[in-house]
């Protein structure tokens, strides 16, 4: 089953939220505290989503607010050489700050993320940094949930959801949600569902759904059955190395498998996902496609030390699609 876009739009997919640093731990299978080096990638799941659509070949475009230091410009040159439009992202004024996160590799099943994340200049994303003229040139409008996490990058997002609708942008909602941007599971639910009811597509796993609901045990179907209510006519719901399943409006239920390798670490993984996952929609290989495509992705990324710069190219995502039928 395809999924269509407006192909006369000259952008594929234009991503909103943050482009930040990932320092990831060069020692593995240890704890941080004994972690002496690290090296430095481009991170920031909208931003290694957008440099993974752009390796496979879509065009690409981000819309976000870097700091104006050495980190905002490493950020900056390396998406644009990456493929990505930098033109809309914006350099801070007001000496705000690089995110950064610190990866822990405790061992390929115990991963974790220490986040410095106060007052980050992507979260100062104002409303008036959101510009109608670009975003209406793309497919694909993707919200990461983080960058709704505080203000005014909220406002920017919502105004740029409302564009995406009144411009036949198709929204694409990554739920990306990190607990500690938010000041309670209550708050993060008020948000996401505002932008869920407007989405055409979200992806997101098992437990952002029950974050979004504000449960401890929903299942797949009362997820789907509340948004399709609404906007979405495709939700895609991850459940780790178990696989992945996608609802259509339609009644129609895809399902895929992850394709088993030797983990390195697990994040990166749902990053990888999504932008293998919309890629192959973007052009036209069918819901099914996109979930094998999507599965694939993240299996190449998680055996690998990055989130962005491991992101795959097509030959290998259908590489290794075609050695496991
Ligand atoms: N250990 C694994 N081996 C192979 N593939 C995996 C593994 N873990 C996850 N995947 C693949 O990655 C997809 C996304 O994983 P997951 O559901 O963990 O997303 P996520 O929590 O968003 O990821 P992230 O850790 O990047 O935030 C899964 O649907 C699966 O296809
Ligand atoms: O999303 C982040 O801010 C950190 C990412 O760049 C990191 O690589 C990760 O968590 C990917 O899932």
């Amino acid at each position: 089953m395809n999924y269509t876009f407006n192909i006369d739009k000259e952008f594929d997919l234009i991503a909103i939220g943050r482009a930040c640093i990932d320092l990831n731990a060069n020692e593995y299978n240890r704890p941080m505290e004994e972690t002496m080096t690290f090296t430095k990638y481009v991170g920031g799941s909208p931003a290694n989503v957008a440099i993974g659509s752009a390796k496979l070949g879509l065009k690409v475009g981000f819309i976000g607010k870097l700091a104006d230091d050495q980190h905002g410009r490493f950020i900056e040159r390396y998406m644009r050489e990456a493929g990505v439009d930098t033109s809309n992202m914006v350099i801070d004024q007001e000496g705000h700050k690089t995110g950064l996160a610190f990866t822990e590799i405790k061992s390929p099943e115990e991963c974790s993320i220490l986040m410095y994340r106060d007052n980050v200049a992507d979260l100062h994303l104002a409303p008036s940094e959101v510009d109608e003229e670009y975003l209406k040139k793309s497919k694909i409008l993707l919200v990461s949930g983080t960058a709704l996490a505080k203000s005014p990058s909220r406002e920017a997002v919502l105004k740029a959801v409302s564009l995406a609708k009144r411009n036949d942008v198709k929204v694409v909602f990554e739920l990306d949600y990190r607990p500690y941007t938010w000041n309670s599971i209550e708050e993060t639910s008020v948000y996401y569902s505002l932008v869920a009811e407007q989405s055409d597509i979200l992806i997101g796993t098992r437990d952002e759904y029950d974050v979004m609901e504000n449960t401890e045990k929903g299942t797949n179907e009362e997820i789907v059955g509340n948004l399709f209510k609404h906007s979405s006519d495709l939700v895609v719901i991850k459940h780790g190395v178990e696989g992945s399943y996608a609802y259509a409006k339609s009644g129609k239920v895809f399902k895929a498998k992850s394709y088993k390798t030797k983990v390195l670490k697990t994040f990166g993984a749902g990053d990888s996902y999504a932008s293998a996952f919309l890629y192959a929609l973007v052009r036209g290989k069918g819901i099914e496609s996109a979930l094998k495509f999507g599965s694939a992705s993240a299996s190449i990324v998680v055996s690998k030390h990055s989130s962005s710069e491991a992101m795959p190219v097509a030959e290998e995502i259908e590489g290794l699609i075609a050695e496991r039928v």
